[in-house]
């Protein structure tokens, strides 16, 4: 099976080519080739790539950057998107598109179900939802995953900024009034693969539409930071203390839900998928994270090694030089 992802770089598309298993090509299509805010560059690259599923995982990310580039985050988010769809669709292979849960306004006293009205509290919320709304023009039959709050051993995320933080500062102020569940990128990847195979399977049965998709079990950003130096700790990491603060106390240009949890019942019954609980999946991304920075401070201490022997050689040089002379 090929997969076509779009993305070079991103959590997701490096999880699906970390977790990819025998007989499953992810070919990542990004930047120059395929840049979703020219919308022309989509459909060739997607073509060539002569895909059996299309996965639809880049995006503008930056939640904040956004409110002052809404119009970028709309093209990329938006109608870059759709041609995505509209490239699948045209080859009439499936697509499986990864939205948000910052498409609800975190209101709702429970987690979120698939039916519940949307209202993005800001710009990148509004340009998904552009996106979500724009999958389904372009190919009735996607499936879109919303998701929220992930994380992985690569790119930028919120459990890599606390243990870098947490190398030269002993306490960490954590928003503790924003509730919702943290997701690994690789549970998103094994997600991902089951339903790809299933639409190229079977792709009569297969069930289509808006699925939530996140790490079982809900918690605060203080207590998933709480959870990620525990891990550390126990390997010998970077940890630090978490000081409990409200999203006053941290004002940030994009609002963001109160309320983020997503009930996932929805996929477990038409795909028989769950992820395991999100505290779990949390200690091996950390374990790779720690091992990786151990492994490139010894690297640089070895650089480093390297480099006053090269410096004693040329010393050593020196006198020689000094000796000849
Ligand atoms: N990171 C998070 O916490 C959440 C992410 N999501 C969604 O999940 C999906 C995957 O997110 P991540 O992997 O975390 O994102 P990421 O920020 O790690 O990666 C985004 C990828 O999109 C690519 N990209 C950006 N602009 C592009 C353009 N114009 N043309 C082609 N490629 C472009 C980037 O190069 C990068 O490879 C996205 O659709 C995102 O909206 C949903 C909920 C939460």
């Amino acid at each position: 099976m090929r997969i076509a992802v779009t993305g070079k770089s991103g959590q997701v598309v490096t999880s699906l080519i970390d977790r990819a298993g025998m007989g499953i090509e992810i070919i990542a299509l990004g930047r120059p080739e395929l840049d979703l805010g020219d919308p022309g560059s989509v459909g060739p690259a997607i073509v060539a790539a002569r895909p059996d599923v299309v996965v639809s995982a880049a995006a503008y990310t930056a939640v904040d950057r956004a409110e002052s580039e809404e119009e970028v985050a709309f093209a990329i988010n938006g109608a870059g998107a759709g041609a995505v769809s509209a490239a699948a669709r045209a080859l009439g292979v499936p697509v499986i598109h990864i939205s948000t849960d910052y498409v609800f306004d975190g209101t709702k006293p429970e987690p979120y179900v698939e039916s519940d009205p949307v209202a993005p509290l800001g710009a990148y919320g509004r340009s998904k939802l552009a996106g979500e709304r724009a999958v389904i023009a372009a190919a009735p039959d996607a499936v879109i995953l919303r998701t929220a709050w992930v994380y992985s051993p690569f790119g930028a995320n919120f459990v890599k900024t606390m243990l870098r933080l947490a190398q030269t500062r002993d306490e960490l102020g954590v928003v503790a009034d924003q509730i919702g569940n943290p997701t690994s990128a690789l549970d998103i990847a094994d997600t991902v693969l089951a339903i790809a195979f299933q639409l190229y399977s079977a792709p009569e049965t297969a069930p289509r539409g808006i699925f939530h998709m996140t790490g079982t079990g809900e918690g605060s950003w203080a207590d998933l930071a709480e959870v990620v130096f525990a891990a550390s700790a126990a390997l010998g990491g970077p940890s630090a203390q978490v000081r409990r603060i409200t999203t006053a106390d941290y004002p940030t240009p994009a609002a963001r839900p109160a309320n983020s949890r997503l009930c996932c019942d929805r996929l477990a019954g038409a795909y028989g998928l769950r992820p395991g609980p999100w505290r779990e999946a949390v200690k091996p991304v950390v374990a790779r994270l720690v091992k990786e920075e151990a492994g490139s401070v010894k690297q640089k201490a070895g650089a480093v090694e390297q480099k006053a022997g090269s410096n004693e050689q040329k010393a050593g040089a020196v006198k020689q030089k000094e000796t000849v002379a």
